[in-house]
């Protein structure tokens, strides 16, 4: 056995990215994906769409679902305020540990606690375990069809408030057909899709942007 994807991602990083410096890790896995290698990151494309909604929400804490190896987690922590905080959720080990790298690779360490674990397991001991009160912002791209239970299992738990913005990744490919059901029906979210590509292709995808109205 070699080294894994995530591996060679990371490998990618340290030899073209310059430590400290967010934006270079973010052009290396991108570069790296698009013409060696392709991987579930956010990517490019739908990168600058999470830019400008985080941009816009400026958020003092941040859930992100799904760390995989650490491409959104940058692409969210380099744009957040002083002393805010981007807590981020990976069931995978192996995912776990690369993203670690290359979060404190780009230098974002202190802004960024990476838990392991299941979304439905660690959401309700959110608030014990790392003094949350809400999420002004929280970014789903784990399993698809979690979004839609830990988006309600979020409501459940009292950690969203209103205006809480919920940005959830390929929602046309994979696909998360129950959570564009529930968001786009729901009262209590004004939502908005986003058209994008997927990942360093031509594939249709999208993100979902849904505003908790309380
Ligand atoms: O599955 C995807 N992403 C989730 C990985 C699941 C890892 C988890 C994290 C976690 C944390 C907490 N609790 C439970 C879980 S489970 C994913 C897949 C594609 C894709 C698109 C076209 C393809 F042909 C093939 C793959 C593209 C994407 O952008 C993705 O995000
Ligand atoms: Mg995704």
């Amino acid at each position: 056995t070699g080294t894994s994807r995530p591996q060679r991602m990371l490998k990618a990083v340290q030899k073209n990215a310059t430590k400290g410096d967010p934006q270079s890790v973010i052009s290396a896995i991108d570069y790296y994906c698009r013409h060696k290698e392709w991987a579930m990151n956010v990517g490019d494309d739908k990168g600058l769409i999470l830019d400008s909604v985080l941009m816009e929400v400026n958020p003092s804490t941040v859930l992100e679902l799904g760390t995989y190896c650490g491409y959104s987690t940058v692409r969210i922590a380099r744009l957040m305020s002083p002393g805010s905080k981007l807590i981020t959720v990976e069931f995978n080990p192996a995912f776990a540990e690369v993203a670690r790298q290359i979060i404190a690779y780009a230098g974002l360490q202190d802004k960024v606690t990476l838990v392991e674990g299941s979304s439905g397991d660690l959401i309700p001991k959110m608030k014990e375990r790392f003094g949350i009160k809400y999420f002004d912002f929280v970014f789903l791209d784990h399993w698809k069809d979690s979004y839609a239970p830990d988006t309600k299992l979020l409501e459940d738990c009292g950690l969203l408030k209103k205006g809480t913005v919920l940005l959830a990744d390929n929602v046309i490919c994979p696909g998360a057909p129950e959570y564009l059901k529930y968001v786009r029906n729901s009262p209590r979210y004004e939502s908005r899709y986003y058209k994008s590509n997927l990942e360093y292709t031509k594939a249709e995808d999208g993100l979902e942007k849904s505003v908790f109205l309380g």
